[in-house]
């Protein structure tokens, strides 16, 4: 596959728009089961459309009338996620790619006064990634930090033939910054928000997808 490595949801006019919008929402935002399902929403589109660009092999199966031929993956990928906020659209993706395995990493933001943002990373649970298709799920892509620390922490278990990055909303800097340290990636967001704020939020993004997803951190 070599189209274009950058796709990004909203600039076609799809129900990824209604997803975004009410994710963005702060009315909508106070229902915290909506904004989970939303992500998943998302998630199950991300993934729909990352299948579109995947390898197919022909089958033939038996109907209770005929043998019909049909195109089915070729190889199952394996999806990835960043503890915790990353939970409901990696459950999206799961949705859809129903026989993936999975792998797990924690990593948090230390937020200190006068100091460049830490990011700590401290469990990481991976399947084999040796010559896998790999989908990596972050809902916001601010910094880009996180995910790379995230992704050169896992290639301790392989590395990948493919790699894709999904995320809901993603700032230009933290795009730039993925595509500079991942280049063979494929990258898929629901929207390419304006800029971060001096915490490193995305502007005008969502909030904390996190916080909103399971409630505050203390
Ligand atoms: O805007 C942002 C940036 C990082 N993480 C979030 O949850 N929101």
């Amino acid at each position: 596959m070599e189209k274009n490595k950058l796709n990004i949801l909203i600039n076609t006019p799809s129900l990824a728009n209604h997803y975004v919008a009410e994710l963005r929402d702060t009315t909508i935002q106070k229902d915290s089961m909506r904004f989970r399902r939303n992500l998943e929403r998302l998630g199950e589109l991300l993934a729909y459309e990352i299948s579109k660009t995947l390898p197919y092999t022909t089958a033939t199966l038996t109907t209770p009338l005929a043998q019909t031929e049909t195109k089915l993956l070729a190889e199952q990928p394996v999806l990835a996620t960043i503890l915790r906020a990353g939970l409901p659209l990696y459950q999206g993706m799961l949705n859809y790619f129903d026989k993936a395995y999975s792998t797990f990493v924690g990593a948090y933001r230390v937020e200190e006064e006068n100091t460049q943002l830490q990011i700590n990373m401290e469990y990481l649970a991976s399947t084999n990634l040796h010559d896998k298709i790999l989908i990596l799920a972050d809902p916001m892509l601010a910094t880009g930090r996180s995910l790379v620390e995230s992704y050169q922490g896992m290639l301790r278990h392989g590395k990948p033939k493919q790699v894709h990055i999904a995320a809901a909303i993603a700032a230009p800097e933290g795009l730039a910054y993925v595509q500079q340290k991942v280049p063979e990636a494929y990258i898929w967001l629901g929207a390419l928000d304006d800029h971060l704020n001096e915490r490193s939020y995305i502007v005008p993004g969502l909030g904390d997808a996190g916080d909103l997803a399971f409630g505050p951190k203390v």
